[in-house]
């Protein structure tokens, strides 16, 4: 059995992954913590995996407390950046098991979503014109999502690879109503009552667009990719910082 900790298991996301490691035939919850709790009750005596689904304001404080414990991570919660993981990075280098240490982050667990990250890369070279829509609840604190920054970041890093110039777009004027640019891509952000976890992303050739649409309708759909990445880190996935469900799927 896989022990299993959930950090941040009061919330939307937590919840749905206690319930999953409850169910789940090789996994067993060892500790639920949450706001306030003293993440060092986590220990590799207690625990093999943690999954943190919190808050991005914390997220970094609590993947270096872990790492100090010796724990592997799970992070589902959003706005890492290059400085944020480099300074997860060092902290394994300083931490109890630098050689042996798996962190592994996911801006989306649901395969809807991965899938579509990884279809809008692959055709990202073939379209003039690309843009990304994101489409959520309206209690998500963060815009744009994690996966809508992963996304136009993952096209823009194809078309600079195919030699492609910007997007076109003669906007003169602009109140906010492009989006925010992301590496050079146009990212729009909706919230809406009803909605759960949404995302479009636009290509356009002069006659023609390609729509990669893909939809979490409930948080069920990122139980499975959980489920996943806890399966791996507790068997052969690589050390260090892993980024992206894509690497524990065969594509
Ligand atoms: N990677 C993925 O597939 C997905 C990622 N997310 C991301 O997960 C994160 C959480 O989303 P939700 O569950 O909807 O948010 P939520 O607000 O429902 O839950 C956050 C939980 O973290 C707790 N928390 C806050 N500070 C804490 C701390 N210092 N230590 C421990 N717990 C703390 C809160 O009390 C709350 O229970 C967000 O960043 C969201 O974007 C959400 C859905 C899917
Ligand atoms: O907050 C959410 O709900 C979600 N957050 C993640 C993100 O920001 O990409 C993943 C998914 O979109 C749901």
């Amino acid at each position: 059995m896989i022990k299993v900790s959930v950090v941040g298991a009061k919330g939307r996301m937590g919840s749905h992954v206690v319930e999953a490691v409850n169910n789940a035939s090789d996994t067993q919850l060892a500790l639920a913590l949450d706001a306030g709790d003293d993440l060092t009750q986590i220990t590799p005596d207690n625990t093999d995996v943690v999954v943190e689904f919190t808050v991005p304001s914390v997220s970094l404080n609590n993947v270096l407390t872990l790492i100090g414990q010796g724990v592997d991570v799970v992070v589902g919660t959003t706005g890492w950046t290059d400085e944020k993981l480099a300074q997860v990075k060092e902290a394994i280098a300083q931490g109890p098991k630098p050689d042996a240490q798996k962190v592994f982050i996911a801006p989306n667990f649901a395969i809807s979503a991965v899938l579509a990250d990884y279809f809008a890369v692959k055709a990202a070279k073939y379209f003039e014109s690309a843009e990304v829509i994101e489409l959520h609840h309206p209690t998500k604190v963060d815009a744009p999502s994690g996966t809508a920054i992963h996304t136009a970041r993952g096209i823009a890093e194809a078309r600079k690879s195919a030699g492609m110039s910007p997007v076109p777009d003669a906007t003169e004027t602009d109140g906010g109503s492009r989006g925010q640019v992301i590496d050079g891509i146009h990212v729009h952000a909706v919230r809406l009552r009803g909605l759960n976890a949404h995302e479009e992303v636009l290509f356009g050739n002069a006659g023609e667009q390609l729509t990669i649409r893909a939809d979490s309708f409930d948080r069920t759909s990122f139980m499975p990719g959980v489920l996943l990445a806890v399966r791996k880190l507790a068997g052969d996935a690589p050390t260090g910082v892993t980024v992206g469900l894509d690497h524990f799927l065969d594509l």
